[in-house]
């Protein structure tokens, strides 16, 4: 598990990190999402010792990074998938990340197997496409077989191969009891991988859920219905204070759509209490990108606020700091 408390980094005035407290729990994989700029790589930074908070703190099974014994079979990163020696073949640069950890050879062709790269080992890495890159990244936070994983922005250029891969991967290192931490930027595919999000904005926590909760608190639920009996239905709904809305839906006619908290069977108990015939009733979820958009929308404003002052703050120091708001001491 991972534990942040308070936690606070401030670089000269900015403040990356802002009071920050969340609880990332194992056995599932937790998203971490915020606009650019958020603080989601200072965070992960602080959680590997990297960097030092300014204040607060995080801890990995109660302990700070730095006060681990052996670091490695606690907590595995990918950070930057490029950071390999480009001559040293794939099982050289492992075999020299454990010895540089004091773990034994056999670790690296068990990492090497768990990411299906056993037959390209000899391979230069230099060489390798980026997904195997990737792949050879996750060996090496692997080789000390810990239960907690950081990927910041692991699927980023990949191609939809390798996009199902790391997420399959993903959820079966979760299933193996494992703490799994992963920030993108990419909605769509984290709606897919993340079973939990922490949503950051401005250095700050926005939302921490599991991430069905967190889409349907920004967006509500909608209900989709056909019914020959349109106007009628709407009536018995509107009596029950429900709001509906008529829409043409392409290739299927007038469509009824019910806001609310009600759900599928309420509103389908209504339908026959008033002998209403049903063609289709349909939950509308909302999309990760529109809660995240609604969620996060303040958070964007504020930077693009700041950057507006920082262009304005060297032509008029008056005005940039009126644009940029307060500031807190160091
Ligand atoms: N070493 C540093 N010195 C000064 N400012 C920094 C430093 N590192 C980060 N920042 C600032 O802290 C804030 C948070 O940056 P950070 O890289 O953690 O955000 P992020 O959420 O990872 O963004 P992105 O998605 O764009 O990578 C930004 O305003 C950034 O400019």
């Amino acid at each position: 598990m991972i534990e942040a408390k308070g936690l606070t980094k401030r670089y000269g005035a900015t403040v990356a990190v802002d009071n920050l407290s969340f609880e990332v729990k194992p056995g599932r994989v937790t998203g971490f999402l915020g606009p650019n700029g958020a603080g989601k790589s200072t965070t992960m930074r602080m959680i590997l010792g990297l960097d030092t908070p300014t204040s607060g703190e995080v801890t990995i099974d109660g302990q700070r990074y730095r006060d681990l014994h052996r670091p490695l079979t606690k907590v595995g990163a990918l950070l930057d998938a490029k950071w390999v020696h480009p001559n040293r073949s794939a099982r050289a640069h492992l075999l020299w990340m454990a010895a540089s950890n004091k773990l034994p050879k056999s670790s690296v062709d068990k990492a090497l197997d768990m990411v299906g790269l056993t037959s390209v080992a000899s391979k230069r890495a230099g060489a390798f496409s980026l997904g195997m890159s990737q792949r050879l990244g996750i060996a090496g936070a692997l080789l000390g077989d810990p239960e907690v994983l950081l990927f910041d922005e692991p699927v980023n250029g990949l191609d939809p191969e390798g996009i199902v891969w790391i997420r399959t991967f993903m959820h079966r290192l979760a299933d193996e009891g494992r703490t799994v931490l992963v920030s993108s930027h990419l909605l769509s595919e984290m709606a897919l991988t993340a079973e939990d999000l922490v949503v950051i904005g401005r250095g700050k926590l926005i939302a921490q859920s599991t991430t069905q909760e967190f889409v349907d608190r920004a967006s509500g639920t909608t209900v989709k219905v056909r019914t020959p009996q349109l106007d009628q239905f709407a009536g018995v709904l509107n009596e029950q204070h429900l709001a509906t809305r008529i829409e043409d839906v392409e290739d299927q006619g007038k469509v009824l759509f019910v806001e609310g908290d009600l759900t599928t069977d309420q509103i389908g108990e209504a339908a026959a209490a008033h002998g209403i015939v049903l063609h289709e009733l349909t939950l509308q979820r909302g999309s990760l990108e529109q809660a995240f958009m609604q969620m996060t929308g303040d958070s964007v404003e504020y930077h693009a606020h700041e950057e507006i002052a920082a262009v304005t703050s060297l032509d008029a120091p008056d005005a940039a700091e009126v644009a940029a708001g307060p500031k807190e001491d160091n």
